[in-house]
């Protein structure tokens, strides 16, 4: 039997502007997720990251919309639910999305609890107020945080235990799968660290089933996942386990992305990553062949035709014409 907790098939999604063009946000995009693991997401801004998050969650609300393919979450495409059933049944407690910056997002007249208290009356109606406030109280305790927080208005706590707060909160039902989008990113250090420690924390307390980190930051993914995906201009051009990833990658983007990671622990950290030159291609109006074709350094008069399919080697997947052992052969005589 399958131990996937998530599987994603051929999905394709789409932004319609006020002038009607599409913007092709997510193009074919298929993976999966196994019980137990944590997948990173990298790409540079505007690849589609995000958007495949709000996807997942069944988030379709203008502009956004869904084209094809399936998302099965723990056995169920929640693609056949309808909108009723899709927030009563998935949104939250099977899969839970972290939206970038929801730390300030958090309506500042309200409590910390009294968040806690409107996902448990829509979710948990027969638990009573003192219930809640007691589950509340135990699972913040549990995840290291002090049950005063729940307590506090948003505007009184830092922004790390604000972020903190909120990965609490958001996981309050278990969720199976918790999507967090840049959990980290404008946060010091050591409140970086914290948030790691936290998401850790609920995948060894079985609170969260499998975590899906989206970042740009690719220095973290290494410490946080087992497995990565590069996302370029709306698809998947690798994946491949997170040592895979960094230290020999076979996309040339991923090369790019992944290049100026030499050694992990000391050397990675606060590490920035050079810009790539050039930008990626308009997602209104995607070239033929591959996408990487104008940025790459290794591009051929073939990369700009027809479709570049997912090509697999052994178990890591990418999307590239030329063979793996070619494109590392040239990475080493580059490398000279
Ligand atoms: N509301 C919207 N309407 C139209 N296009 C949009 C909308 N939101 C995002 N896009 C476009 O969709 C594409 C993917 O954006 P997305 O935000 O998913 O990328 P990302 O990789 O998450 O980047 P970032 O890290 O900056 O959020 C981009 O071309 C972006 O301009």
């Amino acid at each position: 039997m399958s131990t996937n907790i998530l599987e994603v098939h051929g999905l394709k999604t789409y932004y319609r502007t006020r002038l009607k063009e599409h913007v092709y946000a997510v193009d074919g995009v298929s993976f999966s997720l196994e019980k137990g693991k944590t997948l990173g997401i990298a790409g540079e801004s505007g690849c589609g990251k995000s958007t495949l998050a709000l996807s997942l969650m069944g988030f379709y609300f203008p502009p956004l919309h869904f084209g094809s393919g399936s998302i099965v979450i723990n056995g169920t495409d929640i693609m056949k639910l309808g909108k009723e059933q899709l927030r009563a049944q998935v949104s939250g407690r099977e899969i839970s999305y972290i939206p970038q910056a929801a730390m300030n997002a958090l309506n500042p007249t309200l409590k910390i609890i009294h968040f806690i208290e409107d996902i448990m009356k829509e979710h948990r109606p027969e638990l009573n107020k003192k219930q809640v406030w007691d589950m509340a109280a135990e699972r913040f305790e549990t995840l290291n945080l002090s049950p005063k927080v729940l307590h506090s208005y948003p505007n009184e706590l830092s922004g790390g235990m604000k972020q903190r707060t909120v990965i609490a909160i958001s996981t309050i039902l278990n969720p199976k799968v918790l999507i967090a989008d840049e959990p980290t990113s404008a946060l010091d250090v050591t409140s970086q660290k914290a948030v790691i420690k936290l998401l850790k924390s609920l995948l060894d307390r079985g609170f969260i089933q499998s975590l899906v980190f989206i970042t740009h930051e690719l220095p973290l993914l290494y410490h946080v996942t087992d497995d990565i995906i590069v996302m370029y201009a709306g698809e998947i051009v690798e994946r491949g386990t997170a040592e895979q990833m960094i230290f020999d990658p076979i996309h040339p983007y991923t090369k790019k992305l992944m290049g100026s990671i030499i050694v992990p622990e000391e050397g990675m950290k606060g590490h920035k990553l050079a810009a790539i030159p050039g930008t990626p291609p308009n997602l209104k109006n995607v070239p033929e062949g591959c996408r990487f074709a104008d940025r790459c350094s290794y591009v051929q008069e073939t990369c700009r035709k027809g479709k570049i399919e997912s090509q697999t080697a052994g178990d890591r997947i990418y999307r590239c014409i030329v063979e793996p052992e070619v494109l590392k052969e040239w990475y080493a005589n580059e490398a000279e």
